[in-house]
C-alpha cells in the first residue's frame, strides 16, 4: 500500500521540492497552501502523515498540529523559520513528532520522513496484531506495574517513543527513570541506533568536554589518540543525560549549543560534525528550583524539559509491590542460578506492602536480595526481610500518606506535565491538597524509620530482635570469642547495629572525630571486606566455616564476596 502525506506550506517552490523528495521516497502527497485548505483535505482523506509550515496565510500551523494530534495518532512534523525554536518547542508539546528548520536541508528532511515511516509501519503492524502489540509487550515486561498510576504512564511512554521531543524524567531516586529512558529508546524509531547513558555527576569536570564531544590526538597532554565523544556515539540514537542537575555551569553552555545546533566539534578539531540525536535527561533533584537559585541554566532547562514525565514513588503504587517482588525474585533466582525463584509468604508480602520505601523500587530489590541470602529455604518470611517491627500506628500514618501520595502522583501523572499541562496540574493542586501533601511529608519525616533517609547504604535496617536472637545462637558456635563482636559486622550496612559495628571494626581513624574521606558506604564496605577476609584466612578459606564464624549463612557470604569482589585467589593476599 502506498504511503500518503499532506504537505502544507504557502511557498509553491518549497512545496514542489518537498513533493519531489517524498515521491523519491515512494510517498504520494497532496499540497495545501492554506490552513483551511489543509483542514478540508485532512477531513476528506486518510493521510499517513503530515508536514506543515507553522506560518500560514490564514493562521498558524500549530492549530493544525493540535487538530491532528488531538484526534489521531498520525505523525505530524512542522517546518519552522530558522531560529524560531520557541515555536518548534511549542509544536512538540502539542504533539508534533519532530521539526525541521528553514532553509530546508534535504538530508534532514529525508531523515525526518524516515522516522515518520518507521512509526507508520509500527502502527500498521500493531493493527494486524489484535492482541497486545509487541511494543506493549516490551513495555509490560520491563516496566513492571499494573496499578492505577502506571496505566497513564505506560500510555504516555508509548506516545513519547514515537516523538523526537526531548523528555525530562523526574522522580525520586530508584523510581525507574533509567528503565523508562531505555524503554523510550527501544520503542522508538531510533532503536537501531545506540542508547548512550551518561551519568553527568560522575565525569570529572576537566574531562567533560572531551567525554561529550571527543578530542583529536595531541590536542592536550594525555590525548594519545583520537577519541569519539558521547554525542557522536549516540548519533542516530539517544543520549541519556542522567543526573543532569550535576552538570557544571560551564558545561551547560556548551551542551546547550550542541543540542541547538545539532553539531559538535571535538577538542583540537577545526570542523563541526553534524549529529542526529534525541536527548533524554533525568535527575532526582528539583531542577526547577536549581534554575531559581541560578545553578542550572534556564535556557538549557527549557530546551531539555520540553516534555516532563514524572515517575511515581513506590509508596504511591503499593498495589504493584507483589508483582514487582515476584519479578525481582525471578531475576535473582536467574542471576544466582537458584533452582527456582524463592516464594514470599503472605506475611512477608503484607510486610513489604506496609514498608515506607524511601529508596523506591531499587530498595525493594535490595530488600529481596538480602532476604534471599538470609533465608535458609526457598520461602521468604517477614523475618527474613530485615525490616523494622511493624506497628499499627505506623500503618495508619503510612496508609494515610499513601492516599495523599497517590493524589500527588495522579495529579502529576494524569497529564504528561509539559508546560501547558503542568499549569493545569498546578491549578488542580488547590490549597487543601497542598496542605495535605505538606502534612504528608511532615508525617513521613516523623515516621522516618528507614535508613535510606539518614544514611547512604544499600540495605534496610534489620529487625533488632531477630538479629540479637541470631547473635545469641551464633555465640555458642564461636570458635574464637574475640570474633563475637565481628559477627554482627556481617550486617555492617545496618543502622541498628552501628554500635556493634563500631566495636567490631578498627575505628581508630574515626575515633578522633575525623570522618572517613571516602564516605560512609565505601568505608563500611572496606571494613566488611576486611572482616570477611580475616574470617576466610582463619578458616583456611573454607567458606562454610568462615560463614559460621561470621554468624552468617554460606549463601550470604558467597553473595557478599561477589559484591565486594573478594576472589578465592586472594588467599595469598
Ligand atoms: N517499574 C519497574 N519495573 C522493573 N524494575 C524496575 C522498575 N522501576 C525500577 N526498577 C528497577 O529498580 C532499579 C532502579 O531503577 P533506575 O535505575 O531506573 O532508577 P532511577 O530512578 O534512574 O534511580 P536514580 O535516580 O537513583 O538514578 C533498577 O534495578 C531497575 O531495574
Amino acid at each position: 500500500m502506498t504511503t500518503t502525506a499532506l504537505v502544507v506550506d504557502d511557498e509553491v517552490d518549497l512545496c514542489r521540492l518537498m513533493q519531489i523528495t517524498l515521491t523519491k521516497m515512494g510517498i504520494k502527497s497532496d499540497v495545501a497552501y492554506t490552513l483551511s485548505q489543509a483542514k478540508s483535505y485532512w477531513q476528506e482523506n486518510d493521510y499517513d502523515f503530515c508536514l506543515t509550515d507553522l506560518k500560514l496565510p490564514d493562521g498558524s500551523g500549530l492549530e493544525l498540529v493540535k487538530h491532528i494530534s488531538g484526534s489521531s495518532t498520525t505523525p505530524i512534523a512542522v517546518i519552522t523559520a530558522h531560529g524560531s525554536m520557541d515555536l518548534a518547542i511549542e509544536a512538540l508539546k502539542l504533539g508534533a513528532f519532530d521539526f525541521v528548520n528553514k532553509p530546508l536541508e534535504l538530508p534532514r528532511l529525508r531523515q525526518l520522513v524516515e522516522s515518520a515511516l518507521k512509526v507508520i509501519h509500527q502502527d500498521n503492524a500493531a493493527k494486524l496484531t489484535p492482541e497486545r502489540s509487541p511494543e506493549q509487550q516490551m513495555l509490560d515486561s520491563r516496566l513492571i506495574g499494573d496499578s492505577a498510576v502506571m496505566h497513564p504512564l505506560k500510555n504516555t511512554i508509548l506516545k513519547l517513543a514515537r516523538s523526537q521531543a526531548p523528555v525530562f524524567l523526574s522522580g525520586a531516586s530508584g523510581t525507574g527513570k533509567e528503565v523508562v529512558a531505555r524503554l523510550i529508546h527501544d520503542l522508538s524509531p531510533r532503536r537501531d541506533g545506540s542508547f548512550v547513558p551518561v551519568n553527568c555527576g560522575a565525569i570529572p569536570s576537566e574531562l567533560m568536554e572531551s567525554e561529550f564531544f571527543g578530542h583529536k590526538k595531541g590536542s592536550f597532554t594525555g590525548a594519545v589518540a583520537d577519541k569519539q565523544g558521547l554525542f557522536q556515539q549516540a548519533d542516530g540514537g539517544t543520549l541519556f543525560l542522567d543526573e543532569v542537575a550535576d552538570l557544571p555551569l560551564a558545561m551547560q553552555v556548551k551542551l546547550l549549543r550542541a543540542i541547538q545546533e545539532k553539531t559538535v566539534r571535538a577538542i583540537g578539531d577545526t570542523k563541526e560534525v553534524p549529529v542526529d540525536i534525541r536527548i533524554l535527561s533525568a535527575t532526582h533533584k528539583d531542577l526547577n528550583q536549581l534554575v531559581q537559585v541560578g545553578s542550572f541554566r534556564q535556557d538549557l532547562y527549557y530546551r531539555i524539559n520540553v516534555i516532563e514525565l514524572k515517575l511515581p514513588t513506590l509508596n504511591a503504587r503499593r498495589d504493584d509491590i507483589p508483582v514487582l517482588a515476584k519479578h525481582f525474585l525471578a531475576l535473582i533466582a536467574d542471576e544466582w542460578q537458584l533452582e527456582s525463584p524463592p516464594l514470599l509468604t503472605d506475611n512477608a508480602c503484607a510486610r513489604l506492602q506496609h514498608h515506607d520505601f524511601a529508596g523506591n523500587v531499587r530498595e525493594l530489590r535490595n530488600v529481596l536480595e538480602r532476604a534471599v541470602t538470609l533465608a535458609e529455604t526457598s520461602t521468604i518470611d517477614a523475618s527474613h526481610l530485615g525490616l523494622p517491627d511493624f506497628d499499627s500506628h505506623q500503618e495508619v500514618i503510612t496508609s494515610a500518606s499513601q492516599n495523599i501520595s497517590t493524589n500527588k502522583a495522579s495529579i502529576s501523572n494524569a497529564s504528561v506535565s509539559n508546560k501547558s499541562e503542568s499549569s493545569v496540574a498546578d491549578s488542580i493542586q488547590d490549597n487543601s491538597i497542598k496542605s495535605k501533601i505538606e502534612t504528608d511529608s511532615t508525617q513521613q519525616a516523623k515516621t522516618n524509620i528507614h535508613p535510606y533517609r539518614t544514611t547512604i547504604q544499600h540495605y534496610p535496617s534489620m529487625n533488632t530482635s531477630s538479629t540479637s536472637t541470631r547473635s545469641a545462637e551464633n555465640t555458642e558456635k564461636l570458635a574464637n570469642k574475640s570474633m563475637a563482636s565481628s559477627l554482627d559486622a556481617s550486617t555492617i550496612n545496618q543502622v541498628d547495629e552501628q554500635d556493634s559495628v563500631s566495636k567490631a571494626v578498627n575505628i581508630e581513624d574515626v575515633a578522633t572525630g575525623q570522618l572517613p574521606a571516602q564516605g560512609l558506604e565505601h568505608y563500611l564496605q572496606e571494613q566488611e571486606k576486611r572482616l570477611i577476609i580475616t574470617a576466610l584466612k582463619q578458616t583456611n578459606w573454607n567458606k562454610t566455616q568462615a560463614a559460621e564464624l561470621l554468624g552468617t549463612t554460606f549463601r550470604s557470604l558467597r553473595y557478599r564476596m561477589t559484591k565486594l569482589e573478594i576472589a578465592e585467589d586472594q588467599s595469598e593476599s
